[in-house]
């Protein structure tokens, strides 16, 4: 699944980003499948905008984005169903949990749409990531960084070619920081998938193979 990104701007931004020096924004860009990219930016030049717009969630710009050729604009309620189902997964920003559902219930709703991962390998994640113990707590009592640790879980657990992630540690200290990104780089080579990853910050969470500014 290719990504194509042709002199996108964002309509609501387009002044503040005509001054900046971007890679991404009024550019054209062509980027491959398995690529693990980051995009480096500051606080409220566009990051989440920019996730929401490949997630199809947001259609107020211009310029033209296309996965494997195909122009967003032609993708209708079922083709995005599809594509979020078996191509395309996400680390929202803000997390979007459901907050009187438990850790376990929350992977497990997930996990149950497409059955790619086990119950077993499903509990090891979670251990992995620290949150044995959290297992039945409710999404509201987690503390944010649990809460950001059950969402990283949550986008592993289907079939993907990318994944989005829109600062996906911003609340764990570097040992669970350096835990989770290890189990999503061993899911990513598993499905031979690549990520765009925003942050604020440059990091060395992965070894990328493209960095940019937005
Ligand atoms: N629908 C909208 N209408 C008008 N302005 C918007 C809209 N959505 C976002 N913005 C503005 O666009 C700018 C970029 O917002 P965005 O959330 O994408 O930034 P960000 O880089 O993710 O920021 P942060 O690092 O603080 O999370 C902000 O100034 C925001 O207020």
């Amino acid at each position: 699944m290719q990504l194509q990104l042709s002199q996108l701007v964002p309509i609501p931004i387009r002044e503040k980003i005509s001054n900046r020096q971007s890679d991404v924004w009024l550019k054209e860009l062509s980027i491959s499948r398995g690529e693990r990219i980051f995009i480096q930016a500051p606080s409220g030049t566009g990051k989440t905008t920019f996730i929401h717009m490949l997630y199809g969630l947001r259609y107020d710009f211009d310029g033209r984005i296309s996965w494997n050729g195909k122009p967003l604009s032609a993708a209708q309620r079922e083709d995005w169903a599809e594509i979020r189902q078996k191509e395309l997964s996400v680390v929202f920003q803000d997390l979007r949990l459901f907050s009187d559902l438990s850790a376990w219930e929350n992977l497990e709703i997930k996990r149950n749409l497409t059955n790619t991962v086990t119950e077993d390998e499903m509990a090891q994640w979670l251990e992995r990531l620290g949150l044995k113990d959290k297992r039945n707590s409710l999404g509201q009592t987690l503390s944010y960084g649990e809460q950001q640790r059950v969402a990283i879980i949550r986008a592993l657990l289907q079939p993907f070619q990318w994944l989005l992630m829109d600062e996906p540690f911003s609340h764990l200290d570097k040992a669970n920081t350096a835990k989770a990104a290890a189990l999503i780089q061993e899911v990513a080579d598993r499905n031979n998938a690549g990520f765009i990853l925003v942050d604020l910050d440059e990091n060395d969470y992965f070894p990328y193979t493209k960095t940019m500014m937005l």
